[in-house]
């Protein structure tokens, strides 16, 4: 059923911007469950919590989105806006006149008016579920108090407490704002889509200390948004049953989100507490005589554990599933005039997720995860339950614990003339501290109740929170449901910064890790400096090989690369400077020399060259005299030096061939003198050439 609101009056906003879901109907489980072990079959184990808690926690950038689950369904629904970013909040509205079940969900990419941009992601998410209104409610004509404009927010309507004490009506009004709000018809599958628990899950996973809190006035619905109606765990469990509550959905999440990570090796561990009277008892292992555990104190760990809680291995979901059987079988449960199972302690259930990853190296990194899940005992007038006797002395210690948190003084409690103050809000003077910049730092009581003890790493800390803060519509409840939504607004604006844990000398090795990476970037790019470096020494070297080649031939100057100059000292400069000064010298007389006896070399060509022309007219004269002589006839004969014709006298030539003829037939050259003076310039010619040094 849709409660829809036709005009909404422009009053004072709540504090940022959220989203509302407008009510669903229809029912439906998570579905996925195949079979279970009995709630006998715990296996458990002694746990002091050291292993949890001696972990090193290491800062992480601040950029989770607890809104992740809702831009999943604008992925997958949305045409409108598709792109939301975790800095564009998505809103989710119902279809005017229709019922709200996801199915006819729009996302609307919209701002609510008066609200601040967006919630910064490592703000607590805070989101309202309202119950509806019970048979006797409806039977008293008990109406309904609360309207639901949309885009996260919820109006209070006073008007009639106002009325009763003042004719100013204007300030009866108040409007609050949230990151979802709930109507009455949401259903348990509703809050694990669009809570932001998918969200928490999933950091657990990554190592994150994670906790959802469900928080609110007696019979508000905090135990049935949880764990769902206490009956569905006595007797035959039906795993489909649509009223299971969010610890059973995301049990059955967190499983199909460990099935798909192949590449991690996961240990679950999971505890379950109550804190009843202001004494820790172990829903696991409560013992006949409900033995108090000591909570206690770790430096290591800077945060408080229980000691010898046990801590039973989860291998599979049925085990998880027994866990919560078990405990909720234990738990400590009463009934008073507003609700015939209420919850007379508060609970956590926690699952350790240890993450186990082999990296590159071979190594093993593991993180240790997780999420509590925190069913606070209602705050109650005692006036109104009608408490008595042992059921007074619970309501008492609840709502000392739950005072500690609301600082509300005794003073304040006189005033409102009640036996036992009844704080609608658990959070109260934490909260207010924490969400006050100024006090944040200053000192939280923690330590006034064992309580916030063991929540005060999930409120202040390091760690991820979902507070679903519940709320009755009942007019009756108008005090305790506005208390609440005061509270749950403040609560918005706490601030944590969220790190995954991990063990120290894992931290180590991860950081060391990036440093290794690091520094093989570093190196990467001096090696390529280097190569470019390499090579243009190479090109120098190059070049003065050929260098060294002309002028290293016979000399025996040192052999020094180019690249050790720089480290030569100025006196072995000197010497070297001075050798190739030397060498310099003895290189410019050798040229002189050589100029020289090129120069000579010239003149002896030219000498030759005249001589040659010489002797070849001379030669012609010879031969033409030869011509002239009738008794030798004379003959050319190519000379292959000269390429002239020769004349040799064929008398010879048949006389050398011809032995037997008589020798005075034989024609010899006539001039004697001529022939030598040939033979004696060749003569000269040769000393000329041996004189200038030629030969060399
Ligand atoms: N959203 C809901 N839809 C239907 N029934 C609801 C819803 N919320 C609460 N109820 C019913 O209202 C009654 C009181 O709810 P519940 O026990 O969860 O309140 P509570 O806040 O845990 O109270 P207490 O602090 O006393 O334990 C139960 O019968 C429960 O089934």
């Amino acid at each position: 059923m849709v409660y829809r609101t036709s005009s909404v009056p422009q009053l004072n906003s709540g504090d940022s911007s959220g989203s509302s879901y407008k009510g669903s109907s229809g029912g439906g489980s998570s579905g996925g469950m195949t079979g279970r072990g009995r709630a006998s079959n715990i296996k458990t184990r002694r746990n002091n919590g050291k292993s949890i808690t001696s972990t090193q926690r290491q800062l992480l950038p601040r950029s989770r989105s607890l809104t992740n689950g809702m831009q999943r369904i604008s992925s997958q629904k949305s045409t409108a806006n598709t792109s939301s970013s975790r800095n564009t909040p998505v809103f989710l509205r119902s279809r005017e006149n229709e019922i709200g079940s996801a199915d006819t969900l729009e996302i609307v990419a919209s701002k609510s008016p008066g609200s601040e941009s967006s919630t910064p992601d490592d703000n607590i998410q805070v989101v309202v579920r309202v119950r509806p209104l019970n048979a006797k409610e409806k039977r008293n004509k008990n109406a309904s108090i609360l309207q639901f404009p949309g885009n996260g927010q919820i109006i209070i309507d006073g008007r009639h407490m106002v009325q009763q004490q003042s004719n100013n009506n204007r300030d009866s009004v108040k409007v609050f704002t949230y990151n979802v709000v709930f109507e009455p018809g949401a259903t348990q599958d509703d809050i694990l889509d669009y809570s932001g628990i998918k969200r928490i899950i999933e950091m657990a996973i990554e190592g994150f200390s994670c906790t959802a809190f469900c928080y609110g006035q007696t019979g508000s619905g905090k135990t049935h948004t949880l764990t769902g109606p206490p009956e569905l765990f006595f007797g035959k469990p039906n795993l489909n049953d649509h009223r299971h509550g969010l610890i059973f959905r995301s049990f059955v999440y967190l499983f199909r989100l460990i099935k798909n990570r192949k590449d991690f090796h996961f240990i679950l561990k999971a505890s379950f507490l109550e804190i009843y009277n202001e004494r820790v008892i172990d829903l696991l292992n409560p013992g006949s005589a409900r033995k108090p555990l000591a909570v206690r104190w770790s430096k290591k760990s800077g945060s408080f554990f229980v000691e010898n809680l046990f801590n039973v291995d989860c291998e599979e979901l049925d085990d998880l599933l027994a866990v919560l059987e078990e405990g909720m079988r234990n738990r400590a449960v009463g009934s008073h005039a507003m609700n015939d199972h209420s919850s007379r302690s508060h609970t956590i259930l926690t699952v350790h997720i240890v993450s186990e990853q082999q990296t590159d190296g071979g190594v093993f990194l593991s993180k240790h995860g997780k999420i509590n899940f925190v069913d606070l005992a209602g705050s109650e007038l005692t006036k109104k339950t009608m408490s008595a006797g042992k059921t007074l002395e619970e309501a008492n210690n609840i709502n000392k614990s739950l005072m500690v948190l609301g600082k509300l003084t005794l003073k304040e409690m006189e005033k409102q003339k009640v036996q036992t103050i009844a704080i609608t809000c658990l959070l109260g003077y934490c909260i207010a501290s924490l969400s006050d910049n100024k006090k944040r730092f200053g000192h939280i009581p923690y330590r006034d109740s064992q309580l916030t003890k063991l929540l005060a790493d999930s409120l202040a800390g390091n760690g991820v929170t979902l507070m679903i803060a519940c709320v009755s519509p009942a007019r009756y409840n108008f005090a305790e449901t506005l208390n609440t939504l005061r509270y749950a607004s403040r609560a918005k604006r706490i601030r944590t910064k969220p790190v995954i844990m991990m063990d120290p000398r894992e931290a180590l090795i991860l950081s060391l890790k990036r440093d290794i990476k690091s520094l093989e970037m570093e190196n990467e790019h001096l090696k390529a400096v280097l190569h470019l470096h390499h090579q243009l020494n190479s090109e120098r070297k190059d070049e003065n090989e050929d260098i060294n080649l002309q002028i290293g031939d016979g000399t025996n100057l040192p052999k020094i690369h180019i690249e050790r100059l720089p480290e030569l000292d100025s006196s072995e400069l000197a010497e070297l400077v001075k050798l190739y000064m030397q060498e310099n010298e003895a290189l410019r007389q050798e040229n002189n020399h050589l100029f020289t006896v090129r120069e000579t070399i010239l003149r002896d060509q030219e000498i030759v060259c005249r001589e040659n022309e010489r002797l070849l007219k001379k030669l012609e004269d010879v031969n033409k005299v030869c011509v002239r002589s009738p008794v030798i006839p004379a003959r050319p004969v190519l000379s292959s030096a000269s390429g002239s014709e020769i004349w040799t006298n064929p008398q010879d030539m048949e006389e050398s061939e011809d032995l037997g003829r008589p020798a005075s037939l034989i024609q010899h050259p006539k001039d004697d003198d001529n022939d030598n003076g040939i033979a004696r310039n060749i003569l000269q010619m040769e000393n000329n050439i041996n004189n200038s040094g030629i030969h060399k």
